[in-house]
């Protein structure tokens, strides 16, 4: 059995102004800095250990990763940054208030805009000075592989492939495997994983900087998955992503 540890990054300045994020590259705020720290601290009295670390190219998920191995004094694992476990894109809603959205179109345009599978937000016009394709961090991206926008369903379709030709290869190696990634490049892949439909992946959220366990087995099927630590507590912090996006 292989196990694999899935974390999304600590509160960020957008969640805590509750705007819409993205790809936008915004820091942790303190609070996201100490539940990375919590993460780690109860990685390391859990006695976890890893061999290999994935994040993003987003500070907050990078700097989740970095204050958690800090607490595990593991800061000197090897760390593989990629662009395809970035946040899915959010368009021309990156920077908006969530609820201020929610009070303009309605809440259940917004849960189809936060949560559908198959509907994306608006997009960015390609010279809106939001668009991320003059950042030097994408160069070797041909344009068009710079989203305006994603649903989730363009988000599992970059995920997936990198999940397959390096994530997956490196766990059914033997190495044990630390992803700090965002909300929903980390739905993306438990979509895949645990064969969620479209329908029941509308209700899936997920939590701040609380490490997800999977078990997974030799094919790297899920067994079980679990959050580490107080189980109420995480349902709960689920449960408040899902109210960011209500009136
Ligand atoms: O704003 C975002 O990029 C994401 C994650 O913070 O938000 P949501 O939960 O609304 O998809």
């Amino acid at each position: 059995m292989y196990k694999l540890v899935l974390i999304r990054h600590g509160e960020s300045t957008w969640n805590l102004e509750n705007r819409f994020t993205g790809w936008t590259d915004v820091d942790l705020t303190p609070t996201g800095v100490s539940q990375a720290m919590s993460a780690g601290k109860l990685l390391k009295a859990e006695g976890w250990d890893f061999d290999l670390c994935y994040t993003s190219v987003l500070k907050r998920a990078i700097h989740t990763l970095w204050y958690t191995l800090d607490e595990m004094d593991r800061t000197w694992l090897p760390v593989v940054k990629d662009y395809r476990l970035n946040e899915r894109h959010y368009g021309g809603l990156q920077g908006l208030n969530k609820s201020e959205t929610a009070q303009k179109y309605g809440d259940d345009q917004v849960l189809i805009w936060r949560r559908s599978y198959d509907t994306p937000p608006p997009p960015l016009a390609a010279d809106d000075p939001r668009s991320e394709r003059s950042d030097r961090r994408y160069a070797d991206l041909a344009p068009e592989q710079i989203p305006l926008t994603e649903c989730l369903k363009d988000t599992v379709a970059r995920v997936l492939p990198f999940w397959n030709e390096s994530i997956a290869p490196s766990i059914q190696s033997g190495k044990r495997v630390l992803i700090a990634a965002h909300g929903n490049s980390i739905r993306a892949l438990i979509k895949y994983l645990d064969n969620i439909s479209d329908e029941d992946i509308v209700g899936v959220n997920i939590p701040n900087g609380i490490p997800l366990v999977y078990e997974l087995d030799a094919d790297l099927k899920p067994i079980r998955h679990y959050y580490l630590g107080d189980a109420a507590a995480a349902e709960a912090a689920a449960k408040a992503v899902a109210q960011q996006g209500k009136k």
